[in-house]
């Protein structure tokens, strides 16, 4: 595992019965990237994620995150690894009896049992700002919460530990595309001003021209490529193709292209 990999996943399978999800799916992730992760529906995003933090036991392979082995981990070796990570579940998973304040504390209660209440208060504050909502959000719940609110009071519960490593699923889905956007570019901010490395499952075209470093494709079981995806637009695979080279996929480029040049 070189120094700048900080996830390294080798010859995984997953399989639930007779359905084989993963067959041999490698991947590294770099220190400091965001990298995207596409493929059709069921080619098996969320099993993936899942993998790697700890919530499906693989069948065979081998997953290590910041060096240490997670298949077979043992429960203190999961738990010490697993400060180091934030994770924004796609309907980001909010305790709906709790307001947003109380939500951000919970890892913190959990790893700092210690610390007194009015500074859990402060840092959750600190952390709901980070995501740039306004303080009052603190004291509502997730049913008083747009779309977009939500994703962003997820992030500031998943940024609760600062951690090294942010896993996002699907951060934009469901929200319209100026509010899209402003997610995105909170992803950047937050991985320029906290050096996160971010794993994020997207089917979000524009999110992966404007923020992703590099894209990896699941698809017939596998990682069948790993690119940026200027790159990708050229690799001859039937599904990538259809992807990166249909209209919304052309849509995507274009628009990227006119930001570039400012039209
Ligand atoms: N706990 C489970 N038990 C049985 N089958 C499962 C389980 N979890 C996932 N699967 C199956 O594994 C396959 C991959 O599911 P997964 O949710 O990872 O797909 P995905 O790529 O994230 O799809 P989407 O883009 O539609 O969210 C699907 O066929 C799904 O039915």
């Amino acid at each position: 595992m070189s120094d700048s990999d900080i996830i390294q996943i080798r010859d995984l399978k997953n399989s639930f019965g007779s359905q084989v999800v993963h067959d041999g799916v490698n991947l590294d992730v770099k220190r400091g990237e965001i990298l995207g992760l596409v493929g059709g529906s069921g080619t098996g995003k969320s099993v993936l994620l899942r993998s790697i933090i700890g919530l499906q036991q693989p069948v065979a392979g081998s997953i290590k995150v910041l060096g240490h082995e997670m298949i077979g981990k043992d429960p203190l070796t999961m738990r010490m690894v697993s400060r180091h990570w934030g994770v924004l579940f796609q309907e980001s998973a909010l305790f709906s009896t709790l307001n947003i304040t109380e939500n951000v504390k919970v890892p913190l209660r959990e790893y700092y049992p210690e610390l007194g209440d009015s500074l859990l208060d402060q840092i959750a504050g600190y952390k709901i700002a980070m995501t740039d909502l306004p303080e009052d959000v603190g004291i509502k719940f997730n049913s008083e919460l747009s779309g977009g609110m939500r994703k962003r009071a997820g992030l500031a519960r998943a940024l609760a530990l600062d951690p090294d490593l942010l896993f996002l699923d699907e951060p934009t889905s469901g929200l319209d595309p100026v509010s899209a956007d402003a997610i995105d570019a909170l992803i950047l901010g937050l991985r320029k001003m906290l050096g996160l490395t971010v794993f994020m499952i997207t089917h979000d075209l524009d999110s992966l021209y404007n923020i992703c470093d590099r894209v990896a494709v699941l698809a017939d079981k596998k990682v069948l490529a790993v690119d940026t995806v200027e790159n990708l637009t050229k690799f001859d695979h039937p599904w990538i193709k259809r992807y990166f080279n249909g209209p919304r996929g052309r849509a995507a480029a274009e628009s990227f292209e006119a930001r570039k040049t400012g039209a």
